[in-house]
């Protein structure tokens, strides 16, 4: 490796710049220049438009289906942008907050001709820089010089692609001994992913047989309720009952991954969490705003595992994607073990859904 940063480095320095408000350029046949809509300024707005090129706001499928916009690109919209629009046209594109109070935004034309290829890597970006999934995109010529007279990050199109659906390397950090309540034998093991993403921990319960298959847990974080307690949801509950049945067994592996949201990240579920409030549930909720109902990569909770010493698990879930996935990833599931905890008025909806839309077992 050079001095420099390779194509995984400075994929991280786009992540960092769309969060930022930032431009980046998507090098291509033709290149394309992408901010991210929720970052954006009316300045950097309007040094785009001074650019002189025809704009274009590149969209989720679900976000253009949901705004009743045509979509060409498969799984990604183009939208014109009218040379008139104002920034908070654009915004309220992006952000679905007021779609029921405002549901006309239209006629909204979108674009056929051309590849969407760039407009996809960018809306991918914004996603994981846990940002709405809208980018305003311009093409422009010559897009290596366009980037360094502007000191932008630029991103070669086809270098890029591969990585989007690729898992990063986790490389272990540190392990300390960690005493709980539901355990004093436990010990924090941290991993720090390759790519500049959120780091991820292991928490170990005595000392497992890595011979035999170890009661675990592949736990999505959930701030709202692993920490405050919510009652929206039955995250909180589930964690601390997977903590309590390792500690009584005397050995078991949770994984926390800081997959906020189902991997939105939590200003995102919690722009999802004001939809449930307009009537939308969980999933329509997600859809709405631009993403996935589920955007997390479980792959990474196996490589977790591997690289720990187990190769099979008795799994505390009540989703059978996430038993799917550790099977596919070269972890053997033996047994599925139920985990249903923490019921209540408030989540009865919630979990309702998850068992009608996403296959989750009741
Ligand atoms: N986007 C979104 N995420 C939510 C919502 N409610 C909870 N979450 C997130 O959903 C995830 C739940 O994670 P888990 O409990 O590990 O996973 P699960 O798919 O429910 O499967 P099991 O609990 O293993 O049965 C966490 O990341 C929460 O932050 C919601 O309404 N919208
Ligand atoms: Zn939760």
């Amino acid at each position: 490796m050079g001095l420099g940063p390779d194509i995984v480095e400075m994929l991280a320095r786009a992540r960092a710049d769309l969060r930022m408000g930032v431009p980046i350029v998507v090098l291509a046949e033709v290149s394309v220049l992408a901010v991210a809509v929720e970052a954006m300024t009316p300045e950097r707005l309007a040094a785009l438009r001074a650019l002189g090129a025809p704009l274009e706001l590149a969209l989720t499928g679900w976000r253009a289906e949901t705004m009743k916009a045509r979509v060409y690109d498969g799984d990604v919209a183009r939208i014109a942008v009218p040379e008139a629009a104002a920034l908070g046209w654009l915004q309220s594109l992006a952000d679905p907050a007021d779609d029921l109070a405002t549901p006309m935004k239209g006629p909204l034309q979108s674009l056929r001709d051309g590849d969407a290829a760039a407009h996809r890597v960018a809306i991918q970006l914004c996603k994981a820089a846990r940002l709405l999934p809208a980018a305003l995109c311009a093409p422009v010529p010559e897009g290596l010089k366009f980037a360094v007279s502007h000191s932008l990050t630029a991103i070669p199109l086809a270098l890029a692609e591969p990585l989007m659906a690729q898992s990063s390397l986790l490389h272990p950090v540190v392990q300390a001994r960690l005493p709980v309540e539901a355990s004093e034998a436990g010990r924090l093991h941290v991993f720090r992913p390759e790519d500049g993403g959120e780091e991820h921990y292991a928490f170990e319960i005595g000392r497992p047989d890595r011979s035999q298959p170890v009661l675990a847990r592949l736990h999505s974080a959930c701030f709202t309720g692993d920490v405050m307690g919510s009652l929206k949801c039955d995250c909180g509950p589930q964690l601390r009952g997977a903590l309590a049945q390792m500690g009584a067994e005397g050995a078991g592996v949770l994984l926390y991954m800081n997959q906020e949201g189902r991997g939105i990240g939590l200003a995102n579920k919690m722009r999802a969490y004001a939809l449930q409030d307009q009537g939308f549930d969980t999933v329509d909720a997600n859809h709405r705003l631009g993403f996935e109902d589920d955007e997390r990569d479980f792959r990474l909770g196996s490589d977790i595992l591997k690289s720990m010493g187990f190769a099979s698990v008795r799994l505390l879930t009540n989703n059978p994607a996430k038993v799917a996935m550790m099977e596919a990833s070269g972890i053997s599931v033996t047994e599925r073990v139920p985990l249903k905890v923490g019921e209540n008025r408030f989540n009865r909806d919630y979990l309702a859904t998850k068992a009608a839309k996403s296959g989750h077992l009741l």
